[in-house]
């Protein structure tokens, strides 16, 4: 024969010199060089074959490794090496496709035979796609047995192809190696199953593999599991040549989804073509787009059809027949276990997951991509939440943009459902359970409330008789300015220590207890309803016992009808104190007799309040006074269980320089110790030291008895109730949560107060605000301060608190008052040395006092000043008109005869005609003799015009006058 030299048989073929070596080597002929020559033989073997693959696939090959070999369509633009498998495996798999139909051939028509080595390039492709999508093959090849068989005759070498194909296609699923280069796999993969598939078929192909795949059948089964990992690149398409994607859309048929897919890829154009009818739509393009994987996904998937995992288990299976199964070794693992993973991912999971992973960005770009982004969209649209997902827990409340983004909807949509609903809100609007669960059933969704019930779990039980034990009754005082209430605490409490207690300095903790014959009073030193008052507000019930001290020379006054009034309203007995009856204008029976109106009747004229005179000042008769709060305190029979965890009430509370926060507990049952965990207020913390008012430390504290406590992580408020807890964690948790519902009932009040402050400048014209800032040296001043401050308020004015704190004032509360335009009122403290500069500096206003009263008083004055001045009309004249002419640009002009008073130029008049006011305004001009005149008085004709207002007739009366500027009081 003549002489056939490698090049010339490449050039026959249409293939590359390297491939004819390739495939040689495959069938053992080896040659140096492309110039060497082959024998006929073996230039038969490859030329048979090799035609179809030489039309189809205009491939390129490159040898990326000496043991690896990309294949590409020829025209395809080089992607980048191995590690840009996906790109590759795009158009792999497009291949695949076709290949499809060799796999299921496969394993219908084809026999484990020897890989044909004739299998041309294209069967190494279909190897090597079949690999791919390797789960369609095999289910497609068991349904439809006759088109597959079809194709084999089509495909020469195919009938062999097939088998590797068919054990190739248990590999698919090992693609990855194929996918990297598709035909040179077998070198990749070379251990694996896969790359026995691709050898046999790509035989030829390339060389290093050709030994392999003389393996045919048992390398099939190993590639099973090795091409389950590699799938997953493969299908990143990547690069995918124009060429491939033809092909893909001839290979999906819209009939023959299963074999559409697979096969179709790029064979459908060479050969399936015929083979399948469907092929030839063009509309199955959308998925793959550029990508060949993609339309593996796409396609109708079989039951039995798994992406990506799937193809792996379905790879496995068939390769297990093959015997393969012990061959997987290392890849088996890898595949990890099969059968599990079968029915794990259904189609749409699939794409979804291999959009996520995979192709993300690219996708998008292309009109056919676009496509299927939207299909793809579709899938995930229709996923619905399980059910236990549908039930969204909130505590308390919850905003409207968190309860949207919850429910995974747009904040707007929400919002445009509460507009519905009347309900006007942004995105930071908090909603309230209820409404809450009306929004979210509109939506689908349940609204479970998980708020903590701190209520309940800080509720006392309620104690055995048996448990009960006496206890000191806890005493306020109260009564008018001056009265003597300060003196009077001051006397009892040094007549006590005169009569034998631990002596010492005397602290200020707000509250102190006094004995008497082995009894003990507790009173709280903070005079004045306001404080007491304020704590009854907050909820607290501390005092058992009110003594209302009248001074008995001036007997019943304003604020002592007040103390009595707020005494009868929280149901305290009162104990009337007649004070410094040492005065020799002191009537005590006058004070009984005015309190007689008030229902406070005294026992000695038949009543049943108890009366005491006494002198602060002369310490006369204070311990009958104190007898008397023990007999009151014995009808009252107050008892407490001192055996159980701490219950108690702040009564004062301050930001000690070296001590941190310390607050005033009065301990009203259980015993509180060194060491306990507690929570008052939005506050928590451990007991870490307790002093008494004597400055002693103590260790316990029981019912009754007030104790500084020193531990707490905040300043609380006079007035929280203070609740021992049994550890840190319930406690914090308790704090934390009260903090959150503290911050949102400030933020819903905040806007509720916008609301009502447009509302009310709507209705009653402009409202004006005077803000305050209220710091004082203790709690109780600040809160009484406050709350008189706040009764000020008028409809006129408004008087805001800004801020009341205890503390020197500094620099923040002249920013906040500079800020808001507020005053800033301090009791007791003085402002920092910076602090006051700054406030110069700004202009804020700092008004110091050690008495309420006078600071009330002032504030009176600034907010009379405040106040719009009211105008007082004053007569000034009348003028009747005479005549009427109508002048060019001035309109009707009257000509006027003064009759009373006197007509001021631009004054207020009034137009009466039979005595009834037919205009009010400004006169327009005033004049005599053509001259403009300031005024004109009584006797004296005139001209006058008014202004905007030319309806005058003759017999008018015009009445001027002015208005006077009042300033206004409160
Ligand atoms: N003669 C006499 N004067 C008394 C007696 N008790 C108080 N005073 C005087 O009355 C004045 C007012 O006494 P305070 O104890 O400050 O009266 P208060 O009710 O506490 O006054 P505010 O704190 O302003 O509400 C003082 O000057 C006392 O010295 C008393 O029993 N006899």
């Amino acid at each position: 024969m003549s002489k056939t030299r490698v090049y010339e048989l490449a050039q026959q073929l249409g293939i590359d010199n390297k491939e004819v070596m390739a495939r040689l080597a495959e069938r053992g002929v080896s040659v140096k060089n492309h110039m060497a020559v082959i024998e006929d033989a073996d230039v038969k073997a490859l030329s048979a074959p090799a035609q179809a693959p030489a039309k189809e696939v205009a491939q390129e090959e490159v040898r990326v490794k000496p043991t690896l070999i990309r294949r590409r369509a020829a025209k395809t633009p080089e992607p980048a090496p191995a590690a840009e498998a996906p790109a590759e495996a795009a158009p792999a798999e497009p291949t695949r496709a076709p290949e499809a139909e060799a796999a299921v051939e496969a394993p219908v028509a084809a026999k484990p035979e020897p890989a044909a080595p004739a299998a041309p390039a294209r069967e190494v492709h279909r190897a090597v796609i079949i690999e791919a999508a390797p789960p369609k093959p095999a289910p497609a090849a068991a349904a439809e047995p006759k088109k597959v068989e079809e194709a084999p005759k089509k495909a020469a070498a195919a009938t062999q192809a097939p088998k590797p194909a068919a054990e190739s296609a248990p590999a698919p699923a090992a693609a990855t190696p194929a996918a990297e280069t598709p035909a040179p796999a077998p070198e990749a993969a070379a251990p694996a199953a896969p790359a026995a598939a691709a050898a046999p078929m790509a035989p030829a192909a390339e060389a290093a593999a050709a030994p392999k795949a003389a393996e045919p059948q048992p390398e099939p089964e190993k590639a099973t599991p090795t091409r389950a990992r590699i799938l997953g690149r493969v299908e990143i398409p990547g690069i995918t040549q124009p060429q491939q994607r033809p092909e893909r859309r001839v290979e999906r048929p819209g009939t023959e989804p299963r074999q559409g897919q697979r096969p179709g890829g790029p064979r459908g154009v060479e050969r399936p073509g015929t083979e399948r009818p469907g092929t030839g739509r063009p509309g199955e393009r959308p998925m793959g787009g550029g990508r060949p994987d993609r339309p593996a996904p796409l396609a109708p998937v079989e039951p039995g059809i798994v992406a990506g995992d799937d193809r792996r288990k379905g790879a496995r299976k068939p390769a297990a027949p093959g015997g393969g199964a012990s061959d997987f070794g290392k890849n088996a693992k890898k595949g990890g276990p099969p059968a599990k993973k079968k029915e794990a991912f259904k189609k749409p999971d699939m794409l979804d997951k291999r959009e996520r992973v995979f192709e993300p960005g690219p996708r998008s770009k292309g009109k056919k991509r676009g496509v299927e982004k939207v299909q793809i969209g579709k899938k995930t649209e229709i996923t619905v939440p399980k059910a236990i997902k549908r039930i969204i827990k909130i505590s308390e409340s919850i905003t409207v943009g968190e309860l949207a983004k919850r429910m995974g909807i747009k904040a707007t949509d929400l919002i445009r459902a509460l507009m519905k609903m009347g309900v006007m809100a942004t995105i930071n609007h908090p909603l309230d359970f209820d409404t809450a669960t009306i929004l979210a059933t509109d939506f689908g969704y349940e609204i479970e409330n998980v708020a903590l019930d701190v209520d309940e779990m800080l509720e006392s039980e309620p104690d055995a008789p048996e448990d009960l034990v006496k206890r000191p009754p806890v005493v306020t005082i109260m009564g008018h300015v001056d009265h003597g209430k300060t003196s009077l605490l001051d006397a009892i409490r040094e007549a006590n220590v005169i009569a034998g207690e631990a002596g010492g300095i005397t602290q200020h903790i707000g509250a102190y207890d006094v004995e008497l014959d082995g009894r003990k009073i507790t009173f709280l030193d903070t005079p004045g309803h306001e404080a007491f008052t304020a704590m009854r507000a907050r909820g607290a019930k501390v005092t058992d016992i009110v003594i209302l001290v009248v001074a008995a020379d001036d007997g019943v006054m304003p604020q002592t009808r007040e103390a009595v009034n707020h005494s009868k309203a929280a149901g305290v007995p009162i104990i009337v104190a007649i004070n410094k009856i040492d005065k020799p204008e002191a009537n005590p029976s006058k004070v009984k007799q005015e309190l007689m109106e008030f229902g406070l009747v005294s026992e000695e004229w038949g009543g049943e309040t108890i009366f005491v005179e006494v002198s602060a000042k002369k310490k006369i008769n204070l311990e009958g006074l104190l007898e008397m709060v023990l007999l009151q305190a014995d009808v009252l029979e107050l008892k407490a269980n001192p055996n159980k965890s701490a219950r108690g009430t702040i009564v004062e509370a301050k930001l000690d320089k070296g001590r941190g926060p310390v607050a005033t507990v009065l301990v009203q049952e259980g015993t509180l110790k060194v060491g306990d965990y507690f929570v008052a207020g939005v506050h928590f913390g451990r007991v870490r030291a307790m002093q008494n008012d004597r400055g002693d430390k103590v260790l316990t504290a029981g019912p009754a008895m007030p104790v500084e406590v020193i531990g707490f992580t905040g300043v609380p408020d006079a007035g929280d109730i203070f609740v021992s807890m049994a550890d840190e964690k319930q406690a914090k948790e308790i704090s934390t949560h009260r903090q959150i519902k503290l911050r949102e009932a400030e933020l819903a009040k905040s806007s509720k107060l916008s609301l009502e402050q447009l509302y009310e400048k709507i209705q009653k014209g402009e409202v004006k605000d005077l803000n305050t800032i209220v710091k004082g040296d203790v709690q109780g001043s600040v809160e009484a301060v406050a709350e008189s401050l706040r009764k000020l308020t008028t409809d006129a004015i408004r008087l805001n608190v800004l801020h009341a704190s205890v503390g020197a004032i500094t620099e923040t509360d002249v920013n906040l008052a500079s800020a808001s335009n507020a005053i800033i009122l301090g009791f007791n403290v003085r402002p920092e040395v910076k602090a006051a500069a700054l406030a110069e500096k700004e202009g804020v206003d700092v008004r110091l006092y050690n008495i309420i009263y006078d600071a009330v008083d002032d504030i009176k004055k600034a907010m009379e000043g405040l106040l719009e001045p009211t105008f007082q009309e004053k007569y000034l004249g009348r003028a009747e008109i005479r005549e009427t002419f109508s002048v060019p640009k001035h309109g009707m002009v009257a000509g006027c005869y003064i009759t009373d008073g006197k007509i001021l130029r631009g004054s207020q008049v009034r137009l009466l005609r039979d005595n009834v006011v037919v205009y009010e305004g400004k006169l327009g001009s005033l004049r005599r003799f053509k001259d403009d005149v300031k005024e004109v008085s009584t006797g004296y004709e005139c001209g006058m015009s008014l202004e905007n207002y030319n309806d005058i007739k003759v017999g008018d009366i015009i009445e001027a006058f002015e208005l006077e500027k009042v300033a206004g009081k409160l």
